[in-house]
């Protein structure tokens, strides 16, 4: 599986505001979101362009546009705070949603939600969830995604532990993956190390 880790310094700054725990709510969600134009920015650094022929006011010109927007998928509740922004940078994309919340005892992926295209054939399709941490959450999308026909996924996280890359990884499926960081590893209540904590609690509160 294709792993790119965006390291760019605003990247990591952005990331870093994400991990203080002295960050609030408001400024966690502005961090979020700056640093996801970053992580779409680099996942589309390999997309197909279409030509255009166009006139600048001086004469014609052989211009170039994306071939196909990407599908994008945020994952309620954390991925919300990555969606306005990736739309920012592909304002012609569509977007599916997917709902799931992680039993607290268990850290088995609970699905609450499914909105999404019915044939996802020749789509790419983005999904944007922070925190890739067991990988059961994202491997339980990417099924959904798989089953509808896509064969162009990319897993646009902020945030991995080395378990949660190697089940994308194991899973066969047709992924790529883009993040921030590979962190240490998950802890004994599968939160990753040293991680940002909860990312749909610290945008949003306690659920
Ligand atoms: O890789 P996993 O072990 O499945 O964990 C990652 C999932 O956990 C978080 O969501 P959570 O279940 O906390 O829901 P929330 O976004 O509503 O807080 C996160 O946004 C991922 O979806
Ligand atoms: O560290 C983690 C693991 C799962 N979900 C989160 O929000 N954070
Ligand atoms: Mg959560």
């Amino acid at each position: 599986m294709q792993v790119q880790i965006v390291e760019h310094p605003l990247a990591a700054a952005r990331l870093t505001t994400l991990r203080d725990k002295t960050t609030g709510n408001a400024g966690f969600r502005a961090a979020l979101s700056s640093l996801t134009q970053m992580l779409v920015y680099e996942a589309l650094s390999s997309a197909k362009s279409a030509v255009v022929e166009i006139e600048t006011p001086l004469q014609p010109y052989t211009g170039s546009r994306l071939e196909c927007a990407p599908l994008l998928v945020p994952v309620l509740r954390a991925g919300v705070g990555m969606v306005d922004q990736a739309l920012a940078m592909v304002p012609e994309a569509h977007v599916g949603f997917v709902g799931i919340a992680r039993d607290e005892e268990t850290a088995q992926p609970v699905p609450y939600l499914e909105s999404l295209p019915d044939d996802l054939s020749g789509f790419p399709v983005f999904v944007l969830d922070p925190m890739l941490a067991t990988g059961g959450s994202m491997l339980h999308t990417i099924e959904l995604l798989v089953a509808r026909n896509a064969t162009d996924i990319t897993a646009v996280c902020v945030v991995a532990a080395p378990e949660g890359v190697a089940a994308l990884a194991d899973s066969g499926h047709p992924v790529r993956l883009v993040v921030a960081s590979v962190d240490d590893g998950l802890n004994e209540a599968a939160y990753i190390v040293p991680g940002l904590g909860d990312a749909g609690d610290r945008q949003f509160g306690p659920r």
